[in-house]
């Protein structure tokens, strides 16, 4: 079997796959066009942030069975189509949150003390340090924006420094704020609030540009902001404004939007973020110890073993690993309890506390366990995105203070087979239910209603008073913006009371119209969501 490696990890992770006897072919800087002649030769291919695995390149390697992610972001690699070709993808969820916790500690060292502006004017035989006074830590408060594994990390040392720390982050348990003595905050009050903001969330649909001009209008002037998270979270053309406005004092940003690759050749790069001196910019470093690295590398080389071997990859964020047959059996389910999970966390966008899925009617037993993982993993997904995997789904949901009952039932009514998750937070209970037939997962249940429809890619959820003409209105506004709506089920309990209407659209319904959606009179929510 072979493997190719397409940018740097320790040696230890290389040395580990030789002496399970494979030959691994290192080539560090290979360019996308000459990876996709040759990556039809490779059984595994491992990967780190700069290497573009996307569906051309998954389809030409015809014989890949893993795809490595030496880290954590898997937004580099087409997850889907790889599942599509039944090649399981994984990542090392855990190996570099110290390193990337670290290096953010650094970073707003840095833009609090001028410490690589001081250091680049003492390299150059300017000693003066009026220029240079900064401002200390001590008594300020600290905004954590994504309360996860590094977010708490960083919590834990800001108050070892002094500050008032307060946080972001509506996935995540009361239970947990408590634990870490870190305030719960809103997104309005943290941005007025804080004097340091830091990022430490996934990018996604919801966190891209979560931090534009808006946002900076309701900071504090004089705010310092840390991303050490991924590029896009801010609107680099926004903090260049805000930073030239006064109302951001400093920044540091490890990754943006745009990074160029160097290891590959030297490439022309520009950003006007580079220009301002209270801007510090780093290569994407986070990761970059040599104890990240090591814990990495032998981690991602231990799961590609697993898989080459046949044996259970930990950390596999797309398919668990089974035999193939195995797989087109259990698959229908999964997919079914996955957007179960996704459809809950998109319509709701609030903690659970409690989530009960209980499978009735011919579901083999031995398939549950791994229903749930799917459906917990769809349903974290959202928030956390590349850390969670069908193996540790179930622990990251007890840290997140989610209490999980699995039962089963042996009737299931008119349906052969039934999965039924009921979601419990502070203040309501919700129900979802699906079944498998014909190899298809339905809807059965949305929150109440009794539907059938099959879940698709984009769905705009829609909850509305039963009158006449919400169906028109509906489609005239999302058809303003040139989106399709492809089917629609709509289902009432009690004529005239409350309706919902479920929407296959074409793609993502821009906010925008969703926001005019809402302003419709009869439209009592909206939600768009994408499994
Ligand atoms: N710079 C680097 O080299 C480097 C290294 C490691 C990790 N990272 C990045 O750091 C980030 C955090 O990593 P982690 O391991 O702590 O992940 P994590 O999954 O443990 O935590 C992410 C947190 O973000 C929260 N979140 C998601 N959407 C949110 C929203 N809209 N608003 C507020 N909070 C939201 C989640 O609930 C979760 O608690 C990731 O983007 C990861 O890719 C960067
Ligand atoms: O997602 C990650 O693990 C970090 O952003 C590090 O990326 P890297 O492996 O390219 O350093």
């Amino acid at each position: 079997m072979k493997v190719i490696v397409s940018e740097r990890i320790a040696p230890e992770g290389i040395e580990l796959l030789k002496n399970e006897g494979f030959e691994v072919n290192v080539r560090v800087g290979i360019s996308y066009e000459e990876l996709l002649e040759i990556i039809e030769n490779y059984d595994a291919l491992i990967v780190r942030s700069a290497t573009k695995v996307d569906e051309q390149m998954i389809k030409r390697g015809k014989n890949l069975k893993v795809i490595a992610r030496a880290g954590v972001g898997i937004d580099n690699v087409d997850v889907e189509a790889a599942t599509k070709q039944g090649i399981i993808v994984v990542n090392a969820p855990d190996g570099n949150i110290m390193a990337a916790a670290e290096l953010t500690i650094g970073l707003i060292f840095s833009i609090f003390r001028n410490i690589p502006q001081a250091y680049m004017a003492c390299k150059q035989g300017d000693f003066r340090r009026n220029r240079f006074k900064g401002v200390e830590l001590y008594e300020k408060t600290a905004g954590i924006i994504g309360f996860g594994k590094i977010g708490a990390l960083v919590a834990e040392r800001l108050k070892a420094c002094g500050m008032r720390v307060i946080a972001y982050d509506p996935y995540v348990s009361e239970e947990k704020f408590r634990k870490f003595g870190v305030e719960k905050v809103d997104f309005e009050t943290l941005l007025r609030e804080a004097d340091l903001i830091t990022i430490h969330t996934p990018k996604t649909a919801e966190t891209y540009n979560l931090i534009s001009e808006k946002e900076f209008k309701k900071m504090k002037r004089g705010v310092r902001i840390v991303n050490c998270a991924r590029g896009g979270v801010i609107n680099e053309k926004d903090l260049y404004n805000a930073i030239k406005e006064g109302i951001v004092a400093a920044a540091a940003l490890d990754v943006m939007e745009r990074e160029p690759n160097f290891e590959i050749e030297k490439q022309d790069y520009y950003n006007p973020l580079l220009e301002l001196d209270n801007v510090v910019i780093t290569p994407h470093l986070g990761a970059s110890t040599q104890e990240a690295q090591v814990n990495i590398a032998v981690s991602i080389a231990k799961e590609v073993v697993a898989v080459l071997k046949g044996g259970i990859a930990k950390n596999a964020v797309n398919l668990p690993a089974f035999e193939k047959e195995k797989v087109d059996e259990i698959l229908p389910h999964l997919e079914l309890a996955e957007a179960i999970g996704k459809i809950y966390i998109q319509a709701e966008r609030t903690f659970a506390n409690k989530i009960e899925i209980i499978y009735s009617g011919e579901i083999d037993p031995k398939m549950t366990t791994w229903l749930t993982r799917a459906l917990l993993k769809a349903y974290l997904e959202f928030s956390v995105q590349d850390t969670v995997n069908y193996v540790n789904a179930q622990v990251l949901a007890q840290e997140q203070g989610i209490e999980v009952i699995e039962s089963r039932k042996q009737e299931s009514g008119k349906f052969k087979n039934m999965i039924t998750a009921r979601f419990t937070t502070e203040e309501k209970t919700l129900e979802l239910s699906g079944t498998v037939y014909n190899n298809e997962g339905r809807i059965i249940d949305f929150f109440g209603y009794k539907v059938d429809f099959k879940p698709e890619k984009y769905m705009l959820l829609i909850q509305n008073i039963d009158k006449p003409g919400m169906i028109g209105k509906i489609g005239t506004i999302v058809g303003e913006y040139d989106i399709n709506i492809a089917q629609m089920q709509v289902s009432r309990n009690k004529k005239g009371e409350k309706a919902v209407m479920v929407c296959e659209v074409d793609g993502i319904v821009p906010n925008e119209a969703i926001e005019k959606l809402k302003n419709t009179d009869g439209i009592l929510r909206v939600t768009m969501a994408k499994l």
